[in-house]
């Protein structure tokens, strides 16, 4: 989603209201906590187009109902998503709060002891869990003394993690997730459910059928000038493979023909492209609905079958729409699930905009078990991967950007596009091939990405999420931790051939924690809610629960230390030793963010 205007965090500071010498002697004190939060979340965190984190402080400290309505007011104009309140004393719990409902909160309240902060921060969060508006409370786990301006560690991991949580929920908020398509073969995941998204994403759901491609490319209802720009491209940086699946078969297509799908798979990329951004150009060629786009922030392609039994495959669509180059450079990337997974995008959504980094569509395939590799290929497998490992795949809506030779430190990486080099968006396409798809599943052909994601030395750290839903309970969230992976070769040879040669190949050791559903790399197979998982670079399960609590999601699953778990504060009235029941009962009582 380009071209849009970024939610800020509003940060308030809070004071003891008492004039004639109180609230005096604290008024810099208090003011400068304000803008410390300030420097660090603008240091620290980025919007999805890299720009820094704005935020918004109250034109003055706030120690009364008078202030807190001034301030609230200002957030209101300037588009505030989430409010930090930030204290070194005692205040007034419901007078200074913030109340608005559709917001997250948190609270900062200093850890000195010549100044009550604790007790306001208590005090005000039992303020919010009687309202039923719950906040994230942050104490300090060390004394600071009364002077001391500085955030430490602890504070500012629960700052930003809070921040980052605030932040997807503000951007994601009011956008659109669009059909292409409806339900692709029965999957769930694409019975797309618009309460869901209203109420506990606030967003709405735009759907325009598969024939609106169609449409677009009889009536050239696309930039041509652009569209010759990518052809060739397209000719040069993604030439089509070897015919893997179709060399014995009599109804394989010709060399023309194949070319006549990459044509098209061209044109669809920058439709969907369209679809969702809008495009101005189109209005300058008089085609001004088309040209405002369905301000979607997240998209989903049915293609099987009714369009794959007929034209080409949406692989090549999927798989550009969720990387950050083409022939337009380099760029920031799409969220767009195959098979109209709505569900499957969302948890993309989250990954995406916790990370900024564009993500991994996969059916979860197959577990392998560390009996099962040697049985097939002789080999006993050793290291990270001893205990076996989830084979992710599908032909689709796999970011080019997961080949492993994008690098952070040395190590394989998945990079925002603001941090990537032409080297390394030139490496990942050379390093991934364009398989013409298997004609028995796809009768119209088209093109899958091909390649396997490289672990390197200590794999690459990686975290697969998954959104279901289920009658009853709602939303839930399911979170594994863990690495890709590579395998010695033999073994990679031999399950690559009995699998999908042709598709794309992430190797997944999830990261055991010999409890629940992360007993064992098996159980995660079996615990998992659905077909598909969004996996993205990098550690981020800490992340995803916090910002599920925001949308009151409950986590069914995942392997995420008890330490770094921080959600509302009014988490703990519904439950301390078992952490789980209680976040599925708080958010039931709560209830989603939204009406
Ligand atoms: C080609 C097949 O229909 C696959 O696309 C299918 O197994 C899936 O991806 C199901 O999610
Ligand atoms: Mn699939």
């Amino acid at each position: 989603m380009t071209n849009m205007t970024f939610p800020k965090i509003g940060i308030r500071p809070t004071i003891d209201g008492r004039r004639r010498g109180i609230r005096e002697s604290l008024e810099d004190q208090t003011m400068k906590m304000a803008h410390s939060v300030a420097d660090l979340l603008a240091a620290t965190l980025k919007y999805p187009d890299g720009s820094p984190v704005q935020t918004v402080i109250s034109d003055t400290t706030i120690g009364g109902v008078k202030e807190a309505a001034m301030s609230k007011e200002k957030f209101d104009r300037a588009g505030v998503c989430g409010t930090i309140t930030v204290t070194p004393c005692w205040c007034y719990g419901s007078e200074t709060m913030d109340m608005s409902p559709d917001l997250p909160h948190a609270i900062w309240g200093f850890n000195g002891t010549e100044r009550p902060g604790a007790v306001y921060l208590a005090a005000v969060l039992a303020a919010h869990a009687q309202k039923g508006i719950p906040a994230f409370g942050i104490y300090g786990h060390d004394v600071q003394d009364a002077d001391d301006t500085s955030i430490p560690d602890d504070v500012k991991t629960k700052l930003i993690r809070f921040a980052k949580g605030a932040l997807a929920t503000g951007i994601m908020r009011n956008k659109s997730y669009l059909s292409i398509g409806s339900v692709a073969m029965g999957i769930a995941g694409s019975t797309v459910d618009p309460d869901f998204f209203q109420e506990y994403l606030g967003m709405r759901n735009e759907y325009v059928d598969m024939t609106e491609i169609v449409r677009r490319w009889d009536e050239g209802i696309y930039d041509k000038e652009e569209f010759e720009k990518a052809l060739a491209w397209a000719e040069k940086n993604t030439p089509i493979g070897p015919d893997l699946y179709n060399e014995d078969d009599p109804n394989k297509f010709t060399d023309e023909q194949k070319h006549e799908q990459l044509v098209a798979c061209v044109k669809m990329t920058m439709i969907a492209r369209d679809l969702m951004d809008g495009n101005k150009k189109l209005a300058d060629m008089g085609f001004k609905e088309e040209a405002e786009g369905h301000n979607a922030i997240a998209a989903g392609f049915q293609g099987q079958r009714q369009w794959t039994d007929h034209f080409p495959n949406g692989d090549y669509m999927e798989a550009f729409m969720n990387s950050q180059y083409d022939w337009n450079g380099i760029h920031q990337p799409h969220v767009f699930a195959t098979e109209n997974d709505s569900l499957n995008a969302t948890s993309m959504l989250f990954n995406y905009l916790l990370t900024n980094t564009p993500q991994i569509f996969a059916d979860v395939r197959t577990y392998w078990s560390p009996e099962a590799v040697e049985r097939v290929t002789g080999t006993k497998l050793e290291g990270v991967a001893k205990n076996g490992f989830l084979h992710l795949s599908n032909s689709g809506a796999q970011t080019l950007d997961a080949t492993g030779q994008e690098t952070i430190d040395g190590q394989p990486a998945i990079k925002p596009f603001y941090d990537l080099s032409e080297e390394e968006a030139q490496a990942n396409l050379d390093h991934t091939r364009w398989i013409p798809a298997n004609i028995g599943y796809f009768r119209g052909g088209g093109f899958s990405s091909n390649y396997v994601t490289r672990g390197g030395e200590k794999g690459m750290p990686v975290t697969m999420a998954r959104l279901n839903l289920v009658k009853g309970v709602g939303p839930e969230l399911q979170v594994a931790e863990g690495y890709a992976v590579d395998l010695p070769e033999n073994v990679f040879d031999i399950i690559n051939k009995r699998t999908d040669p042709g598709w794309p190949s992430t190797f997944f050791v999830p990261i055991l924690t010999g409890h629940g559903a992360f007993k064992s790399v098996y159980d995660v197979m079996d615990n998992w809610g659905a077909n598909h998982g969004a996996i993205s670079y990098g550690h981020i399960g800490a992340d995803l629960i916090t910002l599920a609590s925001i949308l009151r999601i409950p986590v069914n699953m995942h392997n995420v230390p008890e330490s770094d778990i921080f959600r509302p504060r009014a988490w703990s009235s519904l439950g301390t030793e078992n952490l789980e029941a209680a976040d599925f009962n708080a958010c039931k009582n709560f209830g989603p963010l939204y009406k």
